[in-house]
């Protein structure tokens, strides 16, 4: 089955906008939940433009489901999660300019410097997930770092579905394939909405969990949050 991990920093884009409390963070992420979503996923960027290190600190003493903490590991981000410890840490490549996630990790050019924040998390019980391009060298570079996870960058799949391209989830197939084979979990994320979901969960075998944010907050301004996130659940099953 694949979990729905649901992505909450554009609640905290609303919120900052006013720069009050409204809405809140904390209780929209508990409602979340109480819709169905199995995880909560956050990923506070160095420039806090909206989930702040707060907001981790806050949500971690009120989350039931499983927390994923996404984020470039710079030292201030480590710190956090190592005082946190989620359930799933998710180490992006990202820019700190970065206008969102834009590329997975080179697991072949940054293997050692991986399996040794890797393996900080693992110390602490932290399930360790990277975020990688649907491309098998960069895949089976990803065990020798030690991770429990890939998460699988799907904006390249989101734009070749947009097209009619759907021969764009063809790596994504066969990077799962592999990576299941390797004995990798698997993830996947960015840019998944309700109209490629499907497709995608079609296609792609073995994937344990996917994290959805912008798509489904903005499908959210229409349906609502509990609709969407129940149209969500039914498509992943
Ligand atoms: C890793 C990933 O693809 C998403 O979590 C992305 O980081 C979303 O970030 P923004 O919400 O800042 O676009
Ligand atoms: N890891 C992907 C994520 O958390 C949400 O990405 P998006 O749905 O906001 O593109």
């Amino acid at each position: 089955m694949t979990k729905l991990s649901v992505n909450i920093n554009k609640i905290a884009t609303l919120r900052n906008a006013r720069g009050g409390n409204i809405p809140n963070v904390v209780q929209v992420a508990k409602d979340i939940e109480s819709f169905g979503a199995e995880g909560i996923t956050v990923h506070p960027r160095p420039d806090e433009r909206h989930i702040t290190y707060q907001d981790v600190l806050n949500l971690s003493s009120a989350l039931t489901t499983e927390f994923n903490i996404e984020g470039n590991p710079i030292t201030k981000f480590v710190n956090l999660v190592l005082q946190v410890k989620p359930a799933q840490v998710t180490l992006v490549p990202d820019k700190e300019d970065a206008i969102t996630s834009n590329a997975g990790w080179d697991t072949v050019k940054h293997k050692t410097y991986l399996k040794e924040i890797i393996s900080v998390f693992k110390e602490n019980n932290i399930r360790t997930s990277i975020f990688v391009d649907p491309d098998p060298e960069m895949i089976r570079a990803a065990v020798e770092t030690g991770a429990d996870r890939i998460e699988l960058y799907t904006e390249a799949y989101a734009v070749s579905y947009a097209k009619g391209e759907k021969q764009g989830v063809m790596p994504y197939a066969e990077c799962a394939r592999i990576a299941h084979e390797l004995g990798l979990e698997i993830n996947a994320g960015h840019d998944l909405s309700l109209d490629n979901i499907k497709y995608f969960k079609q296609q792609v075998p073995h994937v344990d969990e996917v994290s959805i944010g912008h798509a489904l907050i903005s499908e959210s301004l229409y349906t609502g949050l509990e609709k969407t996130i129940q149209q969500y659940l039914k498509l992943l099953k």
